[in-house]
């Protein structure tokens, strides 16, 4: 089966776009993981593909899923990668795009200065909403693991979130770590698992070990879920600087039910044509 695609990336993680509005796409778990290998195939961390939307004002359905196959219900990197290739495919005129998403509507606005800017939603804490496998909601929760314990703070941005407060990042043994976090019964539904180190109240670092994908050099609703735990600790202001290893991205929210506000680059890297074996 050949395929069309078309490579992106935002800040270092990176996606491939297949447009099912213009070819037929019939893809199953194998299929994705194989245009997802970075050997056999083109090699991205996740997949992002493009369908036809029925609901009235919406300018087009996506679907996520993970390099393992998985499919998810948001992905903030990839919002902003949605963006920009519609504006460059059609929707040149538009500089404001609502997709349907599993998550829900989302609104994704191209800024002047080429950066996009997403409306990411609103956060929540319930566990039923995360999920969480815990009798009541908690500010944070507590990991008891080999190699320790693990405080952690959980929130949904649509898709599940551990955040993790730690000293320096850069030394966060994650690779051992964030797989024993995401095997744990807490996490019915896999959880994505950030390591937060606060700078100062408006900048912190993250790194994120994501859910059917491993360590991303960038999760956007990973940032999202970071800023969100940090600021209801009461350790971080409404308008946060996210340093992740592939990029920076700006991350606001002033809490209570108001949705989070995600800014960053996307950019085009390639297209091709896939002959996909089946
Ligand atoms: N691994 C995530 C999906 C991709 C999220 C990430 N790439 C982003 O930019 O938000 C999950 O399983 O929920």
């Amino acid at each position: 089966m050949k395929l069309e695609f078309t490579k992106m990336q935002g800040i270092g993680n990176d996606f491939v776009v297949l447009d099912g509005r213009r070819q037929s796409l019939q893809l199953d778990s194998d299929c994705l993981q194989q245009i997802a290998d970075r050997r056999f195939g083109v090699g991205c961390d996740q997949i992002l593909v493009l369908e036809k939307s029925n609901l009235p004002d919406v300018d087009v359905r996506y679907r996520i899923f993970n390099a393992d196959g998985s499919e998810v219900e948001q992905c903030g990197n990839g919002a902003r990668c949605i963006a920009r290739y519609l504006h460059s495919n059609g929707l040149e005129h538009k500089t404001e795009i609502v997709a349907e998403t599993a998550a829900g509507p989302i609104t994704l606005y191209i800024e002047l200065d080429d950066l996009v800017r997403v409306n990411m939603g609103v956060p929540r804490f319930a566990p039923a909403d995360i999920p969480l496998a815990v009798a009541e909601q908690a500010d944070s929760y507590n990991l008891s693991l080999e190699q320790g314990e693990f405080p952690f703070r959980a929130v949904s941005m649509g898709n599940p979130h551990a955040v993790l407060e730690s000293g320096d990042v850069d030394t966060v043994p994650i690779s051992v770590i964030a797989p024993m976090i995401q095997a744990h019964p807490l996490f019915p539904a896999g959880i994505n698992v950030g390591f937060m180190q606060i700078e100062d109240r408006e900048h912190i670092r993250l790194r994120v070990y994501e859910r059917g994908a491993g360590e991303t050099l960038a999760c956007g609703s990973g940032a999202c879920a970071a800023v969100v735990c940090g600021i209801s600790a009461g350790l971080l202001d409404d308008c946060v600087n996210v340093d992740l290893p592939g990029g920076r991205l700006q991350i606001q929210w002033a809490g209570d039910d108001n949705p989070v506000w995600m800014t960053g680059p996307a950019e085009f890297v390639f297209q091709g044509t896939l002959e996909l074996q089946t």
